[in-house]
């Protein structure tokens, strides 16, 4: 078997561990990257790029048709073939030459294959043609294999091939009926996208619609679908499923109903790819989640970090935040702290210090690309208050808003600042309605900042810009 040395060796190269790789090379040390299938990973080919290419044209149509002027000039449909082709390209057309060759260019060594921790410090990577290689790190491994689409326990599910955020991610045709067994983040988006696209639509959504946001988000969100013909099903749970010969999915309820589609999405939540990567050889279970300190260590049963501490895990399979954005945070967190120990540097692993990722525990921004958009950052007033902290809850109607109203005739949407009264700054916020998407991040300054209210007075918003829905809420608290 062949045997490499490198400084660090990062198994998975979605967008967390090109990162990681990335940051080590730029802080001097030598990197190795292992990927089974694109480099990239899932947000590139199968999730957040083709997903947001698929639901942006129908999103431009809608905010056209409610502009008078600008709807007089829209005077045919959605062209479906134009928005898939759209979205083939913002997958590379499942083609990862581009970030194979950014590799090259930042110095990062590429080794194609299933990775497999075989010892301490030791990965084994098997190529498709079954040829093994063994990597070695100077300093350290990192874990960074993501996670993948989660089949529910449902009699029939497997075995009716259905759809999970791949295939419809990358569907090359839209389905005459779509069903959904899910109402979360992918399930929101992914009715929004095919009912934009012309698909008849059925969501079940047991738990309800986004149920971990502000409860007015998951409502404006249920409230569009359905304008948009979507049927959403809430509390409604798959009992069995099965496909015909002729291809028809149908999904019986628990409470006794039949509903028929063409195709099928499960979209439950995700599970780690933790499953054959040699943890078993290193005392932790295999197809669990990786649990981590603030600097991406890998701990053991006993809270410890495994061995010296050479082991790391970043993005969704440490299941801190299951996002791109945040993934990449980690990725600079953990990327810099591996350079800062390989070089006996100072470890600034406290709250807020440039080697931990403390905004992964309270200030996470987030946008669901649903009609209406929902961007949040931060704790729900729910979450604030179950976790014991003294909250004002303040709401806005967005659409109240000068801005707002220029923006688009009848625009609909709403705002919530979550004060904590004991520090008087925000920490949370949510925005609900037509792009709002691009005002997140004030709110994520604001949280991450702890920026005191009364100074809060002195940051003016533009007029007239949807933004002053900020100093609607300051006045509305009062000073
Ligand atoms: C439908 C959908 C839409 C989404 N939209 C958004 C969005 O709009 N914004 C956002 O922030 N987040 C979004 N997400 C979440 C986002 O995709 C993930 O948080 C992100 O991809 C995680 O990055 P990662 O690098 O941790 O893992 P991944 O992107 O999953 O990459 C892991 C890589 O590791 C490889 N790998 C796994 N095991 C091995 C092994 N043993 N050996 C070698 N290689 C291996 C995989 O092939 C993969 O390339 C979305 C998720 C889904 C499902
Ligand atoms: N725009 C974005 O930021 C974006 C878009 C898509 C996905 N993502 C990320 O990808 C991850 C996965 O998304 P997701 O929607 O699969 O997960 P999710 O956790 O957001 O939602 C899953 C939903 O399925 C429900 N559920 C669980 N088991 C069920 C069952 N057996 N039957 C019916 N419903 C069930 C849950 O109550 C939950 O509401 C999320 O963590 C999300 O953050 C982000």
């Amino acid at each position: 078997m062949r045997t490499t040395t490198y400084d660090v060796v990062v198994i998975g190269a979605g967008p967390v561990g090109e990162n990681i790789a990335d940051r080590v090379a730029q802080g001097g040390l030598s990197a190795a990257i292992v990927e089974r299938e694109l480099v990239g990973g899932e947000c590139s080919y199968w999730a957040c790029m083709p997903t947001k290419a698929l639901l942006r044209s129908a999103a431009a149509l809608r905010a056209a048709r409610r502009l008078p002027g600008a709807r007089e000039a829209v005077t045919g449909d959605l062209d479906t073939a134009a928005v898939l082709r759209r979205r083939d390209s913002f997958a590379s057309n499942w083609k990862d030459d581009g970030q194979v060759s950014w590799l090259g260019q930042a110095g990062i060594s590429l080794y194609r294959g299933q990775g497999r921790i075989s010892s301490a410090r030791v990965v084994e990577v098997t190529g498709e043609d079954g040829a093994a290689t063994s990597l070695t790190a100077r300093h350290a491994v990192v874990i960074a294999t993501g996670s993948g689409a989660l089949l529910p326990d449902v009699a029939g599910l497997r075995e009716a091939a259905p759809w999970t955020s791949r295939e419809a991610a990358a569907a090359s045709a839209v389905p005459g009926r779509l069903a959904i067994i899910g109402g979360g983040v992918v399930a929101s988006e992914m009715a929004t996208a095919f009912a934009g696209l012309g698909a008849s639509v059925t969501m079940l959504a047991r738990d309800g619609v986004l149920p971990l946001a502000e409860p007015f988000a998951g409502e404006r969100v249920t409230g569009s679908l359905r304008d948009a013909g979507v049927s959403v099903r809430l509390g409604a749970e798959a009992g069995s499923v099965r496909r015909d010969d002729g291809g028809t999915v149908s999904v019986t309820l628990t409470e006794g109903e039949r509903i028929e589609a063409d195709e099928l999405l499960v979209a439950v939540g995700r599970t780690p790819n933790t499953q054959d990567i040699g943890l078993d050889d290193i005392g932790l279970t295999p197809g669990a989640w990786l649990t981590v300190d603030d600097t991406m260590r890998v701990l053991g049963d006993d809270g410890a970090p495994i061995g010296d501490g050479w082991l790391y895990a970043a993005g969704d399979v440490n299941r801190r935040v299951l996002l791109t954005h945040q993934g990449k945070y980690q990725a600079r967190a953990a990327g810099d702290v591996i350079v800062a120990r390989a070089k006996g540097e100072a470890v600034e692993g406290g709250r807020w210090g440039r080697h931990a990722a403390t905004a992964d525990e309270s200030a996470v921004p987030q946008v669901v690309f649903t009609e209406p958009e929902i961007a949040s950052v931060g704790l729900t007033a729910a979450v604030a208050a179950a976790s014991g902290l003294r909250i004002r809850v303040v709401d806005h109607d967005l659409g109240a808003v000068a801005g707002s109203a220029l923006h688009a005739d009848g625009y609909q949407g709403h705002a919530r600042m979550v004060v904590d009264e004991d520090r008087k700054v925000i920490v949370g916020f949510t925005l609900a309605g037509p792009d709002v998407a691009e005002l997140l991040h004030a709110a994520t300054i604001a949280v991450v900042g702890e920026v005191p209210l009364d100074r809060l007075w002195h940051a003016v918003p533009a007029f007239p810009t949807v933004s002053e829905v900020w100093l609607r809420l300051l006045e509305a608290y009062g000073r």
